[in-house]
């Protein structure tokens, strides 16, 4: 990019090219209408000094007038800062222009057809103006959309270059100009806008080229496509769809969690954000260290648990949100051990980079590189970290970013990974300038020990002395603001003497305030002064009260407590009222259990909460506290309850599931149309279905245990497998779960491989996992396939089609003629677009590689046949392929004379060995 700045008085000239965005320095950005070409100044007339009298040297002698005023030196105009002659810097210009104009300080539309010159003539000429700005020709342009929409500061200007407002003082005039929403013009991110609604915002729009009106919405959507001038408008605007498109996938695929929404759960579920409880930490030395000095890369906050740290992060969240610069960007993400989405070092990167797209679509290019050969797969499979670190590090050296804040909570809550993690932030805090960290977890040594090699000096301890009194500070005025909203404290001394206590035990933990709070919300606290007299100190001690508490209603009551808080404990994911209510063995449909197990959950001490129906831990401590060995003489052990759950889900299971559950009739009809009924048969079930083999398998702990007979739990998936296989794969693509399904049939098999006296059960279980291998795509598409083309496709005597040979369509009387057992071939791996010439086993046969006259090297998980990886870099026919002994390295020999070594584990090219002056063959 280049940019003009005034040499001398009046005169203008360019500057040299930036070509890193981070040094760019702040600018101000025209738009305009063009006039003829011959009126226009242009890059050749500055670069030889000539066109100051060409009517457009107005435009350039307004805008620098106008920087100037603005205390900006520079300034950018599209007329004369781009050399035209040069295919590639237009191009680039073209697919950089949104973003040069979304970075500029200030827009101004300068526009030729509006007059201001009678202003003063009150009342009449105010009208005239405005008469004028309804029917400029800046709103009837295409690329003028984007120069409304990119900037955060967009001003208008009269030809007489008095200003007439901006796209905020004016958006309920521009939305009725232009239809576009006063949400997107107050700078609401436009993705949150769906493509037809983006789309008619050019409707009434024209261009000069007609390929214009497809390029001028590139930046809109995020897209980059290569400009083709002559390729036609139709042929333009296909390609902009189909980019598009691809992204939209893309980020579908990419999105596991929203951060948003999880920070606006966890503040709900936690009672509300009090700005007064965290205030502290933005004037604190540490934090304005971190936030203000280039060196400083990150800030690790550290405390016990219940120290406010969650909250103390989605109060910074907010400050930065509001406080940054419109160019930066900031991304979070919360970790939470009891949720299977947010407790892994994958998620956390996806999480991250979800809302970095979200807020500049074109980074979403450095995860389409990897994106468009691998789809899905790139995101979950066993290599989904090394991917997304790698796309990771390259976002952060993307040289369009100003400059990113990360922020990640409870990083001791990130259970699968967190070294790699720790790892790749020191690493990242080190390479890139750009980049703000923000984490936070418990005081924990392993956190500590990783995160020491970076800056010692960028820690904050919330038990650090002065720390420590402000965290006091603040824990005093949350228990002043909670007090305050009791019913049963509206007298004012009564008030005082509980806020005295409190404030004497609460030992500057929020947590236990927030827990002794709730005490005394409950109708039988009566007497508040005695509760707190009463109430211990200690959180630990807290929460023993709260389970003698439990152990003292009646026996029923007490059971059902201690039930529900044991399942809360080990499941995967938070449950819904009725999942709970169904796994503790409640009768009734969903709204008894629901409203049923929400009174029960109010029984359970203040360890659970519920939003939006679903049953949430209080807090990590609480599992922490009911996952102790100690507990078990009171919960039964984890083991225990794994297989309790494992018998219930199959119980419940075997009871809800049946044909046709949603009523889709038709054997075709796609998943992607399934509506989930008001009704939902699936809604007590849905955990089970996808979790039982889980619960069954984390029930066995150890490998001697799993060895054990236990001829019970064999009878129990016998007897399911018999009565119900396919119903079960129905209700997995219902639930979209078929994958999960897969890796269910894998553990069954190696959990009763082996087993004595189980020969029946193990033919049946081998059965199951081919039927759902070779039918997994179709029932996946169409969940009523399994009764049709995956029944009469599968052999004649599997076990499976002739435990449910009732099921087949009775409409279908020639019915494929098919082989008589399953065939020796257990898989079909497809996804090479010519022959493929080569394929070598890994040594531990997990991977298969295959090396394809379509110049690629695919490498194949081989027990779910998912593709892991393309391997891209040959320019000709791949002919032999070879793992290494380790199986770590990856040689592959090419008719384009070399031969590659690659990583196998993350696809990149170690070497690539030239010298042979023919093609080989191995
Ligand atoms: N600023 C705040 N506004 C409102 N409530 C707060 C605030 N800070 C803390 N709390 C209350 O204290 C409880 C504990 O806070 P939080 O979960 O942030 O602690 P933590 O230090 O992250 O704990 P852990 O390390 O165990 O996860 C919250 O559930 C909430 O009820």
């Amino acid at each position: 990019m280049r940019l003009l700045q005034c040499i001398n008085t009046s005169e203008y000239g360019l500057t040299k090219e930036f070509v890193d965005d981070s040094t760019i320095p702040p600018y101000a950005i025209l738009s305009h209408t063009w006039g003829a070409d011959t009126e226009e100044v242009t890059f050749e007339d500055l670069m030889n000094s000539t066109g100051k009298d060409k009517p457009g040297y107005e435009k350039i002698l307004f805008c620098g007038e106008q920087a100037r005023r603005d205390k900006l030196q520079y300034f950018w105009i599209d007329t004369c800062c781009i050399n035209k002659d040069n295919n590639a810097e237009l191009s680039q210009a073209i697919n950089s222009m949104f973003r040069w104009y979304r970075n500029a300080t200030q827009c101004y539309v300068y526009l030729t057809d509006v007059s201001s010159l009678s202003e003063t003539d009150v009342g009449s000429t105010l009208q005239q103006w405005e008469s004028d700005f309804w029917k400029s020709k800046w709103f009837t342009r295409g690329w003028t959309l984007q120069e409304l929409l990119a900037p955060s500061s967009v001003n208008f200007f009269s030809r007489e270059w008095r200003k007439l407002g901006d796209k905020i003082s004016l958006k309920q005039q521009i939305h009725k100009i232009t239809g576009v929403p006063v949400l997107a013009l107050q700078g609401a991110p436009l993705s949150q806008f769906d493509v037809n609604e983006r789309l008619s915002w050019q409707n009434n729009r024209h261009t000069k080229l007609e390929e214009d009106r497809a390029y001028s919405l590139l930046g809109i959507f995020g897209v980059y496509v290569a400009p083709v001038y002559g390729e036609g408008k139709a042929r333009a605007f296909k390609r902009l769809m189909d980019e598009i498109a691809k992204l939209e996938r893309c980020i579908q695929d990419l999105h596991l969690t929203d951060p948003r929404y999880d920070k606006k759960r966890i503040e709900e579920t936690k009672g509300g954000l009090l700005n007064d409880a965290y205030y502290w930490v933005l004037e604190s030395s540490d934090f304005q260290q971190w936030r203000n000095d280039r060196q400083s890369q990150l800030l690790w906050i550290k405390g016990d648990p219940g120290k406010g740290k969650t909250m103390l992060l989605c109060g910074i969240v907010n400050e930065l949100k509001n406080s940054m610069a419109k160019t930066n960007l900031l991304s979070y993400f919360f970790c939470q051990a009891t949720d299977a989405r947010l407790n892994n070092a994958t998620a956390v990167l996806r999480g991250l980079l979800y809302l970095l797209v979200d807020q500049q679509p074109s980074l979403i290019s450095h995860v389409r590189k990897k994106y468009d050969h691998a789809s899905k797969s790139l995101f979950e499979d066993a290599n989904a970290w090394v991917a997304l670190s790698d796309i990771f590090k390259n976002i952060i050296q993307d040289p369009t970013l100003k400059k990113i804040y990360l922020v990640i909570d409870a990083l001791d809550e990130c259970v699968t990974d967190l070294p790699k993690l720790l790892d790749f932030i020191v690493y990242a805090s080190s390479t890139s300038v750009r980049v703000k960290w923000l984490l936070s977890s418990r005081n924990e040594l392993h956190i500590e020990q990783r995160l020491r090699s970076a800056d010692e000096r960028m820690r904050l301890s919330l038990e650090l002395k002065e720390n420590a009194k402000q965290v006091s500070r603040a824990v005093n005025s949350y228990i002043d603001y909670k007090l305050s909203r009791l019913e049963s404290l509206e007298d004012e001394d009564l008030r005082d003497r509980v806020r005295d206590i409190l404030r004497r035990k609460a030992n500057g933990t929020f947590l236990w305030v927030a827990l002794v709070v709730q005490e005394l919300e409950r109708p039988e606290s009566w007497d508040p002064l005695q509760v707190v007299d009463e109430v211990p100190a200690e959180l630990h001690r807290l929460y023993d009260r709260m389970v003698n508490q439990i152990q003292q209603l009646s026996e029923k009551n007490s059971e059902l407590c201690r039930r529900i808080l044991s399942i809360a404990t080990v499941v995967y994911r938070p449950l819904h009222l009725a999942e709970i209510g169904g796994l503790c063995g409640l009768p009734g449909q969903i709204s008894v259990l629901t409203k049923n197990v929400r009174k029960i959950v109010a029984m359970c001490g203040s360890f659970l909460t519920v939003r939006d129906d679903q049953v949430y831990l209080i807090h990590q401590s609480a599992k922490d506290y009911l996952s102790d060995e100690a507990r078990t003489t009171i919960f039964p052990c984890q083991a225990k309850t794994h297989h309790y759950i494992f018998l219930q889900s199959l119980e419940l299971l075997s009871s809800t599931l049946r044909r046709d559950m949603y009523c889709l009739i038709a054997p075709a009809f796609p998943i992607n149309l399934v509506q989930v009924p008001e009704q939902d048969p699936l809604g007590t079930t849905r955990y089970s279905c996808v979790h039982w083999v889980g619960h069954l398998w984390d029930s066995v702990s150890s490998e001697t245990t799993r060895q054990n007979d236990n001829s019970e739990d064999g009878d129990a998936v016998y007897a399911f497998f018999e009565k119900k296989y396919l119903y079960w794969l129905e209700a997995l693509s219902l639930c979209k779960s078929m994958s999960e399904g897969v890796i269910s049939m894998t553990k069954l098999q190696t959990l009763f491989k082996g087993r004595k006296n189980a020969s029946a059960l193990v033919e049946l279980i081998q059965d199951a996992y081919r039927f759902i291998m070779y039918h997994k795509w179709t029932i996946e598409n169409s969940p009523l396939q399994t009764y049709a083309s995956a029944l009469l496709f599968s052999p004649a005597r599997s076990l499976v089609r002739r435990l449910f040979e009732e099921e087949e369509p009775e409409a279908i009387t020639i019915k494929p003629i098919v082989e008589e057992r399953w065939s020796a071939c257990l898989q079909t791996l497809e996804g090479h677009s010519s022959h493929v010439i080569s394929v070598a086993f890994s040594h531990d046969s997990a991977r298969l590689a295959s090396a394809s006259d379509d110049s690629t090297v695919k490498i194949w998980d081989t027990s779910s046949g998912e593709c892991l990886q393309t391997l891209e870099g040959h320019s000709r026919a791949v002919m032999s392929v070879t793992f290494s002994y380790d199986s770590a390295w990856l040689a592959s020999a090419s008719n384009d004379h070399t031969v590659k070594i690659w990583d196998a584990n993350s696809g990149e090219c170690l070497q690539t060995l030239e010298g042979h002056s023919y093609g080989v063959r191995s």
